[in-house]
C-alpha cells in the first residue's frame, strides 16, 4: 500500500522576470519494500522531483503525503523531524565526514535521528549495519583509505542506521565503475527488500534498470511513462 503520495506536484522558479515551470503536475506514490527508478532526459527534473519528495525544498503546488499527513502543512520542525527519522539519503558523492572513523559516521547519523538506543545497542545497531554491507572489517578506517564503493557502502549503512521508511538516493552510482556500480545497486535492492524500504532512485545508467521494480520516465517536468519490471535482479 502506498504510504507516501505526491499530487498534482508543481515546482516553479522564478529568474529576473521569467517564471520558469520545472515540474508540471506530478503524481507519485512510493510502497514499502519497492524500488523505484527515474530517468529521463537531462534538465527533466528527476533531482527536482526526488528533493521536493525528501522535504529538501518546498513545493510550489500540490500536495504531499505522508502516512496520510500533508507535509504542506507541517511546520520546519516538523519537517525535518521527518527527514531525519523518517528518510535515508544517498548521493553521487558519498559526502562522508572526513575526520570521523566509518563507525563514528554511523553513531553521529544514530545522533542526529535523535536515536534513544544505549550506548550499546547503539555499537550492536552499528556493527550489524556494517556487517550488512560487508564493512565491519573497516570500522576503524578513515574515508581517506577507503575506495570509492567502499564509500558508498558506508554512505548506505549511514542511510540506513535509523531505519528509515524512505531511502532517496540521487545519481548513487554515478561515481562508480560498473562493476562496483552493480554492487552498490544489488545491495540497495537487498535492503529495500530486507528492511522493506521504499527507495526511489534517480539514475542516468540503464544498466541499473533491471535492478528497479518500477521505472518512471520522466520529460519536461511530467511523468511520460511508468513500468513495471517483470522480475528483480540480484547479482
Ligand atoms: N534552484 C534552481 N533555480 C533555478 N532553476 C533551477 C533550480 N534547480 C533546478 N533548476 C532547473 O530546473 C530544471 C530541472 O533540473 P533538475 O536538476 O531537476 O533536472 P534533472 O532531470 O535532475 O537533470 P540532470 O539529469 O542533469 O541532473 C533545470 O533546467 C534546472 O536548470
Amino acid at each position: 500500500m502506498a504510504f507516501f503520495t505526491m499530487k498534482h506536484v508543481k515546482k516553479t522558479f522564478i529568474q529576473g522576470d521569467v517564471e520558469e515551470e520545472i515540474l508540471k503536475g506530478v503524481h507519485l506514490s512510493l510502497k514499502k519494500g519497492e524500488l523505484t527508478a527515474l530517468v529521463g532526459a537531462s534538465g527533466s527534473g528527476k533531482s527536482t522531483l526526488l528533493t521536493i519528495a525528501a522535504g529538501l525544498q518546498p513545493a510550489s503546488g500540490g500536495e504531499i503525503l505522508m502516512d496520510g499527513k500533508s507535509l504542506h502543512r507541517m511546520d520546519q520542525e516538523e519537517i525535518r523531524k521527518i527527514r531525519a527519522e523518517k528518510f535515508g539519503f544517498v548521493f553521487q558523492a558519498a559526502h562522508l565526514v572526513p575526520f570521523l572513523t566509518v563507525e563514528e559516521q554511523l553513531k553521529l547519523m544514530l545522533d542526529v535521528s535523535e536515536s534513544t538506543l544505549t550506548k550499546e545497542a547503539q555499537r550492536k545497531e552499528i556493527a550489524r549495519v556494517l556487517q550488512l554491507v560487508e564493512m565491519e572489517h573497516r570500522r576503524n578506517a578513515y574515508p581517506a583509505s577507503l575506495s570509492g564503493g567502499e564509500k558508498q557502502r558506508v554512505a548506505i549503512a549511514r542511510a540506513i542506521i535509523h531505519k528509515p521508511a524512505i531511502l532517496f538516493a540521487d545519481e548513487p552510482t554515478a561515481s562508480l565503475d560498473s562493476t562496483k556500480s552493480k554492487a552498490v545497486l544489488t545491495l540497495i535492492r537487498e535492503l529495500t527488500d530486507t528492511l522493506n524500504i521504499a527507495t526511489l532512485m534517480v539514475t542516468h545508467d540503464e544498466a541499473m534498470l533491471p535492478f528497479a521494480d518500477r521505472i518512471i520516465r520522466m520529460s519536461d517536468g511530467r511523468i511520460l511513462q511508468e513500468e513495471k519490471t517483470e522480475h528483480k535482479e540480484t547479482s
